[in-house]
């Protein structure tokens, strides 16, 4: 028995059942009007398969540390403790220094770290306000994705190791060459099966199930929309991360009339190394037989017109590598702009996805369920920030206006008089500014705490856009905290975005009788 392929009426279901509160949210910050998409795309790791953080980086971090003692690394590093909390996405790692940092979004650096030592802010600005350095790699290294927090975890506590004056500590090494062999450590976990082997055996034990993915996949299929994966993982991985995910009977292939998983997918590229995929047209592609994994060249030539790429898609629709040009043809697009993918790499699969190709894109942000829980929790100390800021504020115009009478812009009045108390006065209210700064910056601090002890909140570093967000905003039209989410809204669904408000639209508001 199959059941009927989902439809308006099945979100609103999903929704009415449990309240409204039930339809999980898609944040928009581009209008995308899903109705004119021909194609919606999908990346693996991270963004379909939400792997359990904890075990799941456990593999990669226990792996990388048998490779540094291998390395020559002491011993003694066997001992480390991985903490899946202690770092977050959006976190700049300084290689040459030894340093993580968080920035605002003009690139001001607001908290940063030596090793696993919080640094004061004298240290941090003289170090990184003075340079202004670019930030950019090969010397800084943007934390993009969950699979590098363990690349920063490790590289802290060998910093510290280095700093120590312990048997066996790292002191010929230079912290560059730290975080070349962390890098190098975990990049070989990676690729030798110490991570995907585990995953392969037992992927319960790793990735979260999703009950909605064949519903949603089903139902783009439905609004005549070509839906596709394309991944970075090989082919033998994504089979088996796949499979687990589709395969089921339950919600998955048998209920909805496939024979597999790749039944959901009308185009399915693996090992596609993002972000070259989105940059280099001359990448060339090759035919997956799913049988074995075994690979068979394709010519240019069979992607030259709409009936040769049929012809390509008939003998079969995986494929390994090619480029933006080879998925183009095989989806059938007419225009950049009606192509929407889905993934969780800040760079790869969203910033080079908009900027260089044009297409339409969502960022999954799976640390918004806790982003949004947190602040809602603590709205009260919003609102106690909010109060600061305003005495901050008035007092700093009532300082203003005392200094314009004891120091006029212009020649004052022969008969303007200046207060005798003036000089007093300003003392007073300049000792009260500075106990509302203090305020203010306490109160700040004990919000941000709120969301994470060392880095504060993932959005906001104070009251400004964190770096992480103002990326987001940037390149990602849509974000939520699941692909998944996507099926709970109609395939016709347009987002809006708010309206863009500048600092003078909001003084014009304010000032406003
Ligand atoms: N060789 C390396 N592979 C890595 C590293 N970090 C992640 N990965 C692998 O990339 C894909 C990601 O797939 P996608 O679906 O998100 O495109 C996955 O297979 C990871 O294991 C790395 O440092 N080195
Ligand atoms: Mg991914």
């Amino acid at each position: 028995h199959r059941p009927p392929p989902p439809s308006r009426a099945h979100a609103t279901h999903a929704a009415s059942t449990t309240g409204a509160a039930a339809v999980p949210p898609i944040f928009c910050n581009r209008a995308v009007n899903l109705g004119r998409m021909e194609a919606i795309g999908f990346d693996m790791d991270h963004t379909l398969a939400q792997y359990k953080a904890e075990p799941f980086d456990q593999l990669a971090y226990r792996g990388a540390i048998n490779k540094l003692i291998g390395l020559g690394y002491p011993p003694q590093i066997a001992g480390f403790e991985y903490d899946i909390t202690r770092y977050q996405r959006g976190l700049v790692i300084d290689r040459a220094r030894g340093n993580v940092l968080k920035m605002d979004r003009h690139k001001y650096v607001k908290v940063a770290q030596h090793g696993m030592r919080e640094m004061d802010p004298e240290e941090r600005k003289e170090l990184y306000d003075r340079s202004r350095p670019s930030f950019d790699p090969p010397d800084f290294t943007n934390i993009d994705t969950a699979f590098m927090l363990v690349d920063v975890c490790l590289y802290c506590q060998l910093v510290d190791l280095k700093d120590s004056d312990a048997p066996g500590a790292l002191g010929a090494r230079s912290y560059a060459q730290i975080y070349s062999d962390v890098r190098r450590a975990v990049d070989l976990c990676h690729c030798d099966g110490v991570i995907k082997d585990d995953v392969m055996r037992t992927p319960a034990d790793f990735i979260d199930p999703d009950s909605m993915m064949g519903a949603m996949l089903t139902r783009i299929r439905s609004a005549g929309q070509t839906p596709f994966l394309v991944t970075n993982s090989a082919w033998e991985y994504t089979d088996a991360v796949m499979t687990y995910l589709l395969g089921g009977e339950r919600d998955g292939a048998a209920a909805f009339g496939h024979a597999d998983w790749t039944g959901f997918f009308d185009v399915i590229i693996v090992g596609a190394r993002k972000p070259a995929f989105l940059l280099d047209s001359n990448l060339p592609i090759f035919r997956v037989r799913q049988s074995d994994g075994s690979l068979l060249n394709l010519e240019n030539a069979e992607f030259a017109s709409a009936a040769s790429v049929a012809a390509v898609l008939r003998a079969g629709k995986v494929f390994q590598g090619g480029n933006w040009n080879h998925l183009h043809k095989l989806v059938g697009l007419s225009s950049v702009d009606r192509l929407l993918y889905v993934g969780d790499h800040m760079y790869s699969d969203v910033l080079r996805a908009k900027r260089s190709l044009g297409w339409r894109t969502m960022l999954v942000v799976p640390e918004l369920d806790k982003e949004t829980r947190v602040r809602k929790e603590h709205s009260r100390m919003r609102e106690a920030i909010q109060d600061a800021r305003d005495e901050l504020l008035s007092l700093e115009r009532e300082l203003a206006d005392l200094e314009l009478i004891v120091e006029p812009l212009v020649s004052p009045a022969p008969d303007a008089a200046v207060p005798a108390d003036a000089a007093a006065q300003r003392d007073v209210l300049g000792g009260a500014l500075a106990a509302a700064k203090a305020t203010l910056a306490e109160r700040v601090l004990a919000y941000h705490r709120k969301f994470h002890p060392h880095w504060g909140q993932l959005f906001k570093t104070g009251y400004q856009n964190s770096r992480f967000a103002q990326q987001v905003e940037n390149y990602a039209c849509l974000y939520a905290a699941r692909a998944s989410h996507l099926g709970f809204y109609s395939p016709r669904t347009r987002f809006h975005t708010i309206v863009d408000e500048m600092p003078h639209d909001r003084h014009e508001r304010s000032s406003q009788p």
